[in-house]
């Protein structure tokens, strides 16, 4: 069941055609990354979905009584405020009863890991505690749907992964879109890829499915010495390209796969170090999408 769908969606600013007919859907309690070069559209296409900016053409159809939450890229906030004042305003604004806005705003920022600054305020906070405080006033009203626009970019390493996780533990019972740069968590937590190009959707799917239409994925043997490497190019019955001390064997359709290669190198009793599947990065389908190849 789909929580979302988007059909034809355009937004123009004067003559600058922003996002230019997307189409996608959104199932429920999947995650999907939004992902593209700089000025693609991503910001303008959630501030839409969020119901923040009003779209040129295309609709929008939202699940009945669907709850959003949504993290801005630059959230402001209210120095003044303690990170408990904040959240309990945003939940109050968001429609949570007002006796109970206190308590989930107590639990939220728990969740996100502000508990022990809950009362401090947040004129003091670093970059990567806006960003959280960002996190927690998104999803203080228990939205099923979260948008989410650059949740991670602004954090190191360690917060990455502690909000990825944090987000991938919500994922089954709330719906996630988020735009990010960093492809290497993307790829961590995607049902579905959409890359934006000059406001076009110019591929999606699942990252397998994305990964067979760009990369054929390859199998990379390597051996003691380049003797041994050259031997097995020279006797493989697939065909085979050495690189220093190992050789690539390029997986089609027609094979081989791995059992064939394990098969094949015990016949031919050859000194082999390692063999792995390597599969291309989403970071090398980027390049090569944004480059239109
Ligand atoms: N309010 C606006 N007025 C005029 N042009 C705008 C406005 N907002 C966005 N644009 C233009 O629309 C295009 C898409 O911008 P958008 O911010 O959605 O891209 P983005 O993919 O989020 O980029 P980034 O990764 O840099 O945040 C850009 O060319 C931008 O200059």
């Amino acid at each position: 069941m789909n929580v979302l769908e988007v059909r034809s969606l355009t937004k123009r600013f004067g003559t600058e055609q922003a996002v230019d007919g997307l189409g996608f859907e959104l199932a429920e309690g999947s995650a999907t990354a939004l992902i593209g070069p700089n000025g693609a559209g991503k910001t303008t296409t959630l501030s839409m979905l969020a119901g923040l900016l009003e779209a040129s053409a295309g609709e929008i159809q939202r699940k009945k009584n669907l709850s959003i939450g949504f993290l801005p890229q630059y959230p402001r906030f209210f120095p003044w405020l303690s990170a408990l004042e904040f959240t309990e305003m945003a939940a109050k604004l968001s429609g949570v009863d007002s006796r109970k806005a206190r308590q989930q705003a107590e639990r939220t920022l728990g969740f996100v890991g502000l508990g022990q600054v809950a009362n401090k305020k947040i004129g003091g906070f670093s970059g990567g505690m806006k960003q959280r405080l960002g996190l927690a006033q998104a999803m203080v009203h228990q939205p099923s749907l979260l948008l989410l626009d650059e949740p991670i970019s602004s954090l190191d390493p360690t917060g990455r992964r502690e909000v990825m996780e944090l987000l991938k533990s919500l994922l089954g019972q709330t719906t996630i879109l988020y735009s990010t740069h960093i492809l290497n968590d993307a790829e961590e937590m995607t049902d579905q890829l959409l890359f934006l190009q000059n406001g076009r959707l110019v591929e999606h799917g699942s990252l397998n499915q994305v990964r067979s239409r760009y990369a054929d994925p390859q199998i990379r043997i390597r051996f003691e010495n380049t003797n041994a490497a050259e031997r097995f190019m020279h006797e493989s019955p697939w065909p085979a390209a050495v690189q220093g001390t190992a050789v690539i064997v390029p997986v089609k359709a027609e094979g081989p796969i791995m059992q064939d290669v394990f098969r094949f190198l015990s016949v031919k009793s050859l000194p082999v170090v390692g063999v792995e599947q390597e599969t291309a990065s989403l970071e090398d389908i980027f390049l090569k999408v944004v480059a239109g190849k």
